[in-house]
């Protein structure tokens, strides 16, 4: 081999050696090994590559202001220490300098080179004389650092030195440029990593699957769901089974590539709702979806303040209640809200009310202390409640139940005063209504029992002090049950209010009256000069009265009976003097229509007997004290017994037997009549089928009813009853009753006697001829007899007027086909003229008297004569 040849071998092995170098320090890089071997690896090449040369790498700061990293293979400890920092500038060494100018910097002789001040004597010291350095630039032009080679003697580089410096500092620049974006990807990659893992919301991905593939803590931390058991687990199963169509549609829309936003409610792992709010991103990865990031927000709270605060901003919207909110921190406190109900309440629509101040709810009757309390309790910031009269837009006042209260921020201060209106308005009403009742009569507005008396009580108290007279009128009205009962209650009313009126217009101001219920109407006279002034001014009432009343179509014509008590020294209590004219006006009662009564003493007795009467009467009824006695009728044409009249007898434990005639009457008027009238027509019957079974045949037996029994509503049911109980047959049981049931309510009772006719039983008019009845009129009824009262019996025989009379009934009820009954007859007399004008049946002590039933059958049993009738004693 020549020596050309070999010198050119050993170029190409040192150049292949070069390039296995370089190939070796790319391998490096690219397989991002650390910087400092890659650079130790490279200041070995190029040292091998320079022979004696020691390379020494710097890098720069991020400012580009210092050399502060320094690599090196062979430079001294020592040496490397001490450069490392140097500044970059223009006299700071080479690698100072080529860091500076960016241009190769070449010191031949480091001690006479006055850029390396500062530095002469370390070098000098590790035997470092000459030093040649380069600027690494990387590829955006960016200072990186240095390369520089020391020599131990003053020297300069070859162009193959410049050039292999220059090619180290490209690998170093490549080097440490790697470096550098590896670093800057992983600080980025960190940056979002901490992103991720830090973020307060679970934040996780999907892959199009919709598994999850990724999910940070606060993810496992919302599902309760360990990282591990996430990662593969399908989103789908954390959502609720009825919200998954509507979530997975919003995923396949998301797949196109677009960020989606849901709420979602699940339940965490302990069970409880969790309301989400989630944003999903897609994942591009070269133009291509390949998932979906998450960020799952925890929402419930904000949730549930939402909704309680919709609920409560709903529930104030629709209050029943006015509701109106002024701002404290506004001078003179403007209104900021108000709700429906306000505007409702008070007729102001919203935009008239915002802004200002609500005193224009007040009003003339505004209470002044109650507007104050309010200030006082604005002014402490405390609630106050107070009922106010306001007024609404129209004017028309209102009653206000405000509360107010003050309303305050997190800092305790007060921001805002609501305020809730209740309008009791009504309630108000109804209590004055309520308290109006308490003391007044419904239908004609005069003062009730409880007004009356509170004013008697004060006037006597009166009267007394100043030696005045005062008197009680008790006003009665004569016949009005009748209207009542026949044209109905609403003219019946009517009358009331029209007594009531003419009353009242002529009583002085300071005059009471009232109204007790019914037709009874009671007056005060308070300041009465004389008694006789009272007496008069009850005559001129009366006459008042009598003047015909105009309801409808109807001129009615009533009475009035009236009780005077007159204000004695010995009167204990007020009240007394309302009974001493009541008594006073049932005794002007008795006197009949339109008189007047003043109280005395005596009346008070004949109360008291007959209020004594009548509870001995209630002990009678409770105990059955009664008997029944019966009086036989006797057939004109034979002398023989058809029937019997059924004559209650009550046995007064003290008195004896007391004919009905003391007691019927106080019975009717007191209501007792209806349990004496049961007990009666119950053992009428009993008896009638005991004669039968007893072999004394069928009688007929006539009851006597009464018109308080006969308007009963059951009156039918209980005769039925009565009949089924007993076992009678209804053809042996007659009704008598006097033509005043009749007259009373006709329509009704001409239906009852209908009725009483289809169940068999047999009615007679009692006392025919002392009442109003026209036989014509009776020709409509259904009832197949008369009896001619006492009375005209009495004195048939002497008084040609009476026995015209008698004759004219028995033939005028026979033309209609009636029967005729004579009663109280005693004289044979009487008899013979009755039987001589065909009367068909006779009553009196002639025959018989009344007797009790064991009398009865004993004279039943007798051979029938005149003469023979056995008898009581008169009882009456
Ligand atoms: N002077 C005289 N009197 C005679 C003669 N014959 C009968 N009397 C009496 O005349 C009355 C006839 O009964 P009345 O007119 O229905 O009058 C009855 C009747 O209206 C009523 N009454 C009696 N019992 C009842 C009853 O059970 N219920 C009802 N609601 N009223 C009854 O009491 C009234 C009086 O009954 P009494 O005192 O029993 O009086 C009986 C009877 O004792 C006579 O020849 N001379």
């Amino acid at each position: 081999m020549t020596a050309l040849s070999r010198r050119r071998s050993l170029a190409l092995a040192r150049a292949q050696r070069h390039l296995r170098a370089q190939q070796r320090v790319q391998t490096l890089i690219a397989r991002d090994q650390p910087l400092e071997e890659t650079l130790r690896v490279i200041c070995r090449i190029v040292e091998t590559q320079v022979p004696g040369g020691m390379a020494s790498i710097m890098l720069c700061d991020e400012p580009q202001l210092t050399l502060d990293r320094i690599f090196s293979l062979k430079l001294p400890q020592a040496y490397q220490d001490a450069v490392k920092g140097v500044a970059i500038g223009p006299r700071n060494g080479a690698c100072g300098r080529a860091a500076h100018t960016r241009d190769l910097v070449v010191c031949r002789e480091i001690a006479s080179d006055p850029a390396w001040r500062g530095y002469h004597e370390i070098a000098e010291r590790h035997g470092l004389r000459a030093c040649w350095s380069f600027p690494v630039i990387g590829s955006d032009n960016q200072l990186l650092g240095t390369f520089a080679i020391y020599y131990p003697r003053p020297s300069e580089p070859a162009r193959s030195d410049r050039r292999r410096v220059l090619e180290a500092a490209e690998l170093v620049s490549l080097a440490v440029e790697r470096e550098r974006n590896r670093q800057a990807l992983q600080e980025s990659e960190q940056r979002y990593r901490s992103l991720f893992t830090y973020h307060p919301d679970a934040v996780f991905s999907l892959d199009l699957e919709g598994v999850f593939t990724s999910a940070n803590t606060a993810c496992s931390q919302l599902t309760g769901l360990a990282h591990e058991t996430l990662i593969g687990t399908h989103y789908s199963m954390l959502v609720p089974v009825e919200e998954r169509e509507r979530i997975s549609s919003l995923y396949r829309e998301g797949s196109k590539g677009k960020a989606f936003r849901y709420e979602l409610s699940i339940r965490d792992h302990e069970g409880r709702g969790v309301h989400l709010d989630v944003t999903n991103l897609p994942i591009v990865v070269n133009d291509r979806v390949t998932g979906f990031y998450g960020i799952a927000k925890d929402m419930t709270e904000k949730h549930r303040r939402d909704t309680e605060l919709r609920l409560l901003q709903r529930s104030v919207e629709a209050s029943i209640n006015g509701i109106v909110i002024a701002d404290a921190g506004q001078d003179d406190l403007p209104v900021v809200y108000v709700n429906e109900a306000f505007e409702r309440i008070t007729g102001y629509q919203r935009e008239e009310v915002i802004g200002h101040n609500c005193r224009f709810l007040q009003g003339g009757e505004t209470d002044g202390e109650a507007v104050k309390q309010m200030e006082r309790a604005m002014a402490e910031q405390r609630d106050v409640a107070v009922t106010l009269c306001n007024y609404r837009k129209d004017g028309t006042p209102f009653w206000n139940n405000l509360y107010l209260a003050p309303v305050r921020d997190g800092d305790n201060s007060v921001t805002h005063y609501v305020g809730i209106l209740h309008d009791i308005s009504e309630r108000k009403a109804y209590e004055a209504k309520l308290s109006f009742h308490a003391s007044h009569d419904a239908l004609t507005g005069l003062a009730n029992r409880n007004l009356f008396e509170d004013h008697l009580q004060h006037d006597v108290m009166l009267a007394r002090r100043h030696g005045r007279h005062l008197a009680v009128l008790f006003v009665d009205l004569d016949d009005f049950k009748p209207i009542n009962d026949s044209l109905g209650h609403e003219v019946g009313d009517r009358v009331l209010i029209l007594v009531a009126q003419r009353l009242a217009e002529q009583l002085d101001p300071g005059d009471t009256l009232a109204r007790f219920g019914s037709d009874e109407y009671v007056i005060l006279l308070p300041e009465l000069k004389r008694e006789e002034d009272a007496i008069r001014l009850v005559e001129h009432l009366l006459g008042c009265i009598r003047r015909p009343f105009r309801v409808g179509e109807h001129e009615l014509y009533i009475g009035a009976s009236v009780g005077i008590a007159f204000l004695q020294q010995e009167l204990e209590n007020p009240v007394e003097l309302i009974q001493q004219a009541d008594m006073a006006m049932y005794r002007a009662k008795q006197k009949g229509r339109n008189a007047w009564e003043c109280f005395t003493n005596d009346i008070n007795d004949e109360v008291r007997a007959r209020m004594a009467l009548r509870n001995d009467l209630q002990e009678a009824i409770e105990a059955e004290n009664f008997e029944l006695h019966y009086q036989p009728l006797i057939d004109a044409r034979n002398d023989s017994v058809v029937g019997f009249e059924a004559l209650v007898r009550w046995k007064h434990p003290v008195k004896g037997y007391l004919s009905p005639g003391l007691f019927i009457p106080l019975a009717e008027d007191t209501g007792q009549i209806g349990p004496i009238s049961e007990w009666v027509l119950r053992q009428a019957c009993r008896d009638m089928c005991l004669l039968a079974a007893q072999g004394f045949g069928h009688y007929r037996v006539s009851v006597n009813l009464s018109p308080l029994q006969f308007r009963r509503p059951n009156f039918l049911v209980n005769l039925q009853q009565a009949l089924l109980e007993t076992g009678l047959s209804p053809e042996w049981l007659e009704l008598e009753l006097t033509e005043g049931i009749l007259m009373a309510d006709t329509a009704a009772a001409v239906d009852t006697l209908h009725r009483l006719r289809d169940m068999g039983v047999e009615v007679s008019i009692d006392d025919f001829g002392t009442g109003f009845s026209s036989l014509s009129y009776l020709k409509q009824l259904p009832i197949g007899k008369i009896k001619i009262d006492r009375s005209f019996v009495r004195d048939i025989a002497t008084s040609r007027h009476d026995g015209a009379i008698v004759q004219g009934i028995i033939s005028m009820a026979h033309h209609l086909g009636l029967a005729v009954v004579a009663e109280g007859i005693e004289e044979t007399e009487q008899r013979d003229f009755l039987a001589a004008h065909g009367c068909d049946v006779f009553q009196g002590f002639l025959f018989a008297r009344p007797m009790p039933l064991d009398k009865l059958q004993a004279y039943l049993r007798k051979p029938k004569a005149v003469a023979q009738v056995s008898s009581l004693p008169i009882d009456r």
